[in-house]
């Protein structure tokens, strides 16, 4: 509890922001004239999202999270970093700053009601045993009528690294199966249910079954064409010259019910597989994604 309140103290304003716990995390509660959100401490994830202008969220969840201690929320906007995917030896999946309990540093209510809450973590004895690199990575999130965050990534070492990552942003949709996702047209993909295959997208997405792939040279904006729910998604990308889009249909993951594959899809702002981003001592790189919607009629 000692947590919760320090936050409460410091950061709550008695109106617009609050820290709450749900199950074993701490999230901070933002409820404006302009948006809804819930941020989780635990590696700084979005959980939730939903601008004044919709009826609906945009950041999707699963209906019935679990929040624990070590276990990354199904949906929202899970930071993987400081890599993407699967690891070579380690069973830990897109890094470990998801699962980690990040530092609140500063908030900020700007005069269009848009809250900026601004996240580190930090090395630690634990996380050179897993990654044997120092680092200060940063998580700078505006919560307004549109969504950005910006990952960025400090290189505190004497030696440079490289890191794969991700914005694993998790959208709602009316039903993925009627959606048309522009703007990877003409571009290669890896279908990593295909073992990883090569493959050219030479059109517009649609899905028809599960799909999980990673789009090259696609560091411009995506837009989902969400005709059930009448809105379009876009999704504005800087740093990221990849692009990941997955919806698991029935194969769901950990703490997402099948049917729940049905009106959701992530397009995610990364940098994956050749896509990497190398860090020199004392630079630092920016991934940032920016998530708008509007009405489509
Ligand atoms: O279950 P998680 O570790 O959260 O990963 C969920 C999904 O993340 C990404 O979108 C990957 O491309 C998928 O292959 C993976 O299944």
């Amino acid at each position: 509890m000692i947590a919760l309140e320090r936050l409460n103290q410091q950061f709550a304003d008695g109106k617009h922001i609050a820290f709450v716990k749900i199950g074993e995390l701490i999230l901070a509660k933002i409820d404006t004239s302009v948006a809804r959100a819930m941020v989780a401490v635990q590696g700084a994830q979005v959980v939730e999202w939903q601008p004044a202008h919709e009826d609906l969220p945009v950041v999707w969840r699963a209906n019935d999270p679990l929040y624990e201690t070590g276990k990354s929320i199904r949906g929202g906007v899970p930071i993987c970093w400081p890599w993407f995917g699967d690891h070579p030896t380690l069973t830990l999946a897109h890094g470990f700053v998801r699962t980690r309990d990040w530092q609140l540093m500063h908030v900020h209510t700007a005069p269009d009601h848009t809250v900026s809450l601004h996240w580190r973590i930090t090395d630690s004895p634990d996380t050179l045993a897993l990654w044997p690199h120092t680092f200060e990575l940063d998580a700078i999130m505006h919560i307004g009528s549109d969504l950005r965050i910006q990952l960025v990534t400090h290189n505190t070492g004497p030696e440079p690294f490289s890191i794969t990552q991700g914005l694993h942003t998790y959208l709602k949709v009316g039903d993925a199966r009627s959606i048309v996702i522009r703007g990877l047209e003409a571009t290669y993909y890896l279908d990593k249910l295909k073992g990883y295959a090569r493959d050219y997208q030479d059109d517009m997405i649609t899905i028809h079954g599960a799909v999980d792939r990673i789009y090259f040279g696609t560091n411009h904006a995506v837009e989902i064409e969400d005709g059930e729910l009448d809105r379009l998604i876009q999704i504005d990308k800087e740093g990221s010259y990849s692009t990941v889009v997955w919806n698991p249909d029935d194969r769901v993951p950990s703490g997402m019910r099948p049917e729940e594959s049905k009106d959701m899809v992530c397009v995610e702002a990364v940098n994956a597989a050749d896509d990497t981003v190398s860090v020199a001592p004392d630079e630092s790189r920016i991934l940032g994604t920016r998530i708008s919607t509007r009405r489509l009629t």
